[in-house]
């Protein structure tokens, strides 16, 4: 298992600051909530912390590496990102889809291996796709899609994996699985999440972005609060704990005025 740190990352965009002086840790094993408003930064943070884009200041370090000194390949091998709209261009199945994980594993034109095949196998049925695996992506709905990219995910048996919004098209059923699947499979989780309740019942900490800033970083319990729904999201709820599972549920009441 491994850790992910972001430390003092700042990020501008036609001199606008999107991300300014964000740091949080992903700690080994554990699942990390990033909760916010529309705009606040989130998808931007993401995509710095699975190295696809470079901040202006700050570092983002895997086990104590700067990320960008962790050659691509490898860092493939470690961790994985699964990205809103992330599309596959060719008309692939959805075996062929999820055997794309394996890239980082594999010679170009090199067959799948018998670990390979292992993996692809793994991943769909974990994902529940194995009797989707013959029908071309371009038929599936958005829920199987997002199965299936989580899928691919899954094949690349990343230490670390970066999603966001991984529930946005699912039904409940699968909303529960694949972050059930994600605590199960011990791997270092950071998640981009909508849903407050979802978020305070599944992840181990949760860090809050407003306007690019982190504005809480704690545990469900000390960040799902009235104040603070008030204070981001300008909502005024009220916050229980579930005799069922233990966390703190919201129930939103009104806009605040
Ligand atoms: N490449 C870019 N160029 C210019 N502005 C950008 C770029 N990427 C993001 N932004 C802006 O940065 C802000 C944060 O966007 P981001 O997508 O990171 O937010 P988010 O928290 O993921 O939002 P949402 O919840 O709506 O998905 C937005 O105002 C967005 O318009």
């Amino acid at each position: 298992m491994s850790t992910l740190t972001a430390t003092g990352i700042t990020w501008t965009k036609h001199s606008r600051r999107i991300l300014d002086d964000v740091s949080l840790e992903a700690r080994s094993g554990a699942v990390l909530g990033l909760l916010g408003p529309n705009g606040a930064g989130k998808t931007s943070l993401l995509r710095i912390l699975a190295g696809l884009r470079r901040p202006d200041s700050g570092t983002v370090r895997v086990d104590g590496t700067a990320i960008e000194r962790i050659p691509r390949r490898r860092l493939a091998r470690s961790l994985a990102i699964v990205e809103q709209l992330q599309e596959v261009h060719e008309d692939m199945t959805v075996e062929e889809a999820i055997a794309l994980g394996r890239t980082p594993y594999r010679g170009t034109f090199e067959p799948l291996g018998a670990d390979d095949r292992a993996a692809v196998e793994h991943a769909l049925g974990a994902t529940g796709m194995s009797a989707h695996r013959s029908r071309s992506w371009r038929t599936l709905s958005g829920g199987e899609r997002q199965r299936a990219q989580f899928g691919r995910a899954l094949a690349q048996q990343p230490r670390i994996v970066v999603l966001d919004e991984p529930t946005n098209h699912l039904d409940i059923r699968y909303q529960l699985d694949v972050l059930e699947m994600l605590r199960d499979e011990s791997i270092t989780v950071v998640a981009a999440l909508h849903d407050l309740n979802l978020a305070a019942r599944f992840c181990d900490r949760i860090v809050v972005l407003r306007d690019g800033e982190v504005c809480a970083d704690g545990t469900p319990e000390d960040v799902v609060t009235p104040a603070l729904i008030d204070d981001v999201y300008g909502v005024t709820a009220v916050v229980e704990q579930s005799p069922h599972t233990q966390a703190p549920i919201a129930v939103f009441l009104r806009v605040a005025r």
